[in-house]
């Protein structure tokens, strides 16, 4: 059981905390460099100086005037005023110009913080092999925590590092005022000043501390205020929300959203910061009240003169008003060195979710160098094996594979065939080491996949996923990406949209392969969603001219017309003979040309041969088929025979002659 804590052992902690939050905030200045920071605390300190300055002379002309005007202007009483003078309206023009070189120095140190910082956080969030430790809330929440700061750079760790350095102007004015009521007064009365002004200072960053610990506790809402906003002003959904007339929602979402974050703050906010506040104040008060009471009395008292007087009621007023909230550093320190903590969180998180296999840096344990490199190299066109694989998504109760076995014959065309949410995607992450699996193992000519680099091995893989990028590029940045140290071949790059089927309508945009593919750019243009895929297809074509050795597609003729579907496998396909395919789709008239079809259910494959065999075996592949024929079959059209003759998917293709049903021709 614990007792009350003494006011000892609270003020104890208090500095602690605040020891270490202001620590962390230390320990980030060298990546502003050495030089920058020596300027900026330079210019700091001088910041601090200046002020006290001011205060010293003017205390003494005030203390000269009367000597001097009773001497006259030969005097020197009068020259002491005018030197006092001349100090004074130095320090003051110091000031100013001081005042600026703060902001400027300190820019410079927070933009270099926050560059490393922003280097920092991308290391670690594509620093994984895999990309499963991303699809962890808890994780996702401390990137975007991080990121959001980072990226404004208004409460960033740079702008804390910027803060930290202005705190200097600010306690070392208060100290140079202690010091001077002390040497001028009374050392007890100078002591109180600081302890007055300190004690306004904790409540006021006290609550700021409150209000931050409330704030980070529903950073998650946020995310959800920033999707909407996201929703409502991007383009991506603008068709939609005008169709449906989504707006009305939309607009009632985001106020909820705004609602749900704010709520909590509003309701803590008289806790936080009234309160505190009020109790700081009061200890403040009553301090300098005695401080001035006791001042008054020594004046009365004839122990103190008329410079001493100024010196320390200027001192004073001015040390006081030390006590305030400062714009330049409270919330910059807070906020940032939240950000801060939230990188180092998103890091130690990424280290924890990554399995011990799953090489960081991307290139295995042989590392990357020729040598290891070559001893680890894949034998050309290997069968590739699932073995015994099992593998369930963090947060999912369900496994997506259990115990999956699974060959992709080299050099062939494999079709991967399922309902939706069978796993043929998860399949490819696992393939491609997006994912890694939970037991069994994945192996290229019998070597497993997790002993060779893992940048290596994705160089033998040209993977275009469903939900592929659409770069906001040029045409031909966008067909290049698929081989990027290959960016210069521009003879490649042309083939490959050739091949791809893209080429002509590449070549007739206003700039060429150099028109940027994005109607948000400048001379840019969109294309459309089966355009799109052709460039996509095309980038996978490119890294398979530049040595990758396993094509995986996926869905790719889900954006073709009934034309471009029919003479896929005759144009795209062909394109890559002796290449290892994978291809992953709901479209028969696609699916039933490869040379193997594998059907996933329940986690395993379920049924795997050529289109006729499995046609022929009456099971759930030819229910499938069937059932896709029959939308197409006209009423006159005959069923789907077992030999696959009659009702074809394609049969109201204009091209569907093109379609050999039943065949398994090599496309090679
Ligand atoms: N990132 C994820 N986190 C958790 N579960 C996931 C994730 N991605 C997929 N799943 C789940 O894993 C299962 C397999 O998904 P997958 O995308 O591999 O299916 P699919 O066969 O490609 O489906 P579709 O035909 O609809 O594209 C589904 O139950 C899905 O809900």
């Amino acid at each position: 059981m614990t007792g009350d804590p003494t006011t000892a052992g609270v003020v104890a902690g208090v500095v602690r905390r605040t020891a270490v939050d202001r620590w962390r905030i230390v320990t980030l200045l060298p990546r502003a460099g050495v030089p920058a920071v020596a300027a900026a605390a330079l210019v700091n300190l001088l910041l601090a100086a200046a002020p006290v300055v001011f205060v010293v002379a003017t205390s003494r002309m005030i203390g000269r005037l009367p000597q001097a005007v009773r001497d006259g202007v030969e005097s020197p009483a009068f020259g002491h005023l005018v030197t006092a003078f001349v100090v004074a309206a130095g320090a003051l023009s110091a000031q100013q110009l001081l005042a600026q070189l703060q902001a400027t120095t300190g820019l410079l140190v927070q933009r270099r913080i926050d560059g490393a910082v922003a280097d920092e956080l991308m290391a670690a969030a594509l620093g994984s092999t895999s990309t499963t430790p991303l699809e962890d809330q808890a994780l996702l929440e401390q990137l975007t925590e991080a990121s959001r700061e980072v990226e404004h750079g208004i409460q960033s760790p740079g702008a804390a590092g910027a803060g930290m350095l202005a705190l200097l102007a600010r306690y070392g004015q208060l100290l140079g005022y202690a010091v001077v009521v002390g040497a001028a007064f009374a050392w007890a009365a100078g002591f109180g000043l600081l302890v007055a002004v300190l004690a306004f200072r904790h409540g006021q960053r006290g609550g700021l501390r409150r209000y931050a610990a409330i704030y980070g506790a529903i950073v998650a809402r946020v995310r959800r205020l920033t999707y909407f906003r996201g929703v409502a002003m991007g383009r991506p959904a603008a068709k939609e929300i005008r169709v449906f007339g989504l707006l009305p929602w939309l607009r009632g979402q985001y106020r909820q959203a705004y609602l749900d974050w704010m709520r909590p703050v509003w309701a803590q906010r008289r806790r936080v910061y009234l309160r505190p506040y009020f109790l700081y104040t009061a200890v403040g008060l009553t301090v300098l009240v005695a401080v001035l009471a006791a001042l008054g009395l020594a004046g009365g008292q004839g122990r103190v003169g008329l410079t001493q007087l100024a010196l320390v009621i200027q001192a004073v007023l001015a040390g006081v008003q030390l006590g305030e909230f400062y714009p330049e550093a409270d919330v910059q320190t807070q906020f940032g060195m939240n950000a801060y903590r939230a990188v180092g969180e998103f890091r130690a998180g990424m280290r924890d979710r990554t399995s011990p296999g799953d090489d960081a840096a991307g290139d295995g344990p042989a590392g990357d160098d020729p040598a290891s490199a070559a001893a680890a190299e894949p034998a050309p066109a290997a069968d590739i094996r699932f073995e015994a694989v099992s593998f369930r998504y963090p947060h999912r109760a369900t496994p997506v594979f259990t115990d999956l076995d699974l060959t992709l014959p080299a050099g062939a065309c494999t079709a991967i065939v399922g309902l939706n949410g069978a796993g043929k995607t998860t399949l490819v992450k696992l393939l491609s080491r997006l994912a890694l699996p939970d037991a069994g193992r994945i192996t290229v000519g019998g070597r497993p996949i997790d002993t060779l680099p893992t940048a290596r091995w994705r160089r033998e893989l040209a993977v275009i996923f469903q939900d592929y990028l659409r770069y906001a590029t040029s045409a031909a940045d966008n067909i290049a990406l698929g081989a990027v140290r290959h960016a210069d071949d521009r003879d490649g790059i042309r083939a490959a949209a050739e091949a791809a089927g893209i080429l002509a309508t590449l070549d007739a945009l206003p700039r060429g392969l150099d028109t940027p593919l994005s109607g948000q750019l400048r001379d840019g243009v969109d294309l459309s969603g089966g355009q799109w895929q052709r460039v996509a297809i095309a980038r996978a074509l490119f890294a398979i001219r530049h040595g990758a050795s396993v094509l995986v597609l996926d869905e790719p003729t889900a954006s073709l017309d009934v034309r471009a579907e029919a003479r896929f496998f005759d144009e795209i396909i062909a394109a890559t003979t002796g290449v290892t395919t994978i291809l992953i789709s709901h479209r028969f008239a696609t699916v039933r040309r490869a040379d193997h079809i594998v059907v996933l259910a329940e986690g395993r494959v379920v049924e795997q041969g050529s289109h006729a065999e499995l046609l022929a075996r009456g099971g759930r592949y030819a229910r499938l088929f069937t059932l896709q024929a029959e939308r197409f079959a006209t009423p006159a059209a005959d069923p789907p025979t077992v030999d696959g003759a009659g009702a074809d998917p394609s049969a109201d293709d204009p091209d569907g002659g093109a379609v050999d049903v039943g065949s398994t021709r090599s496309v090679r």
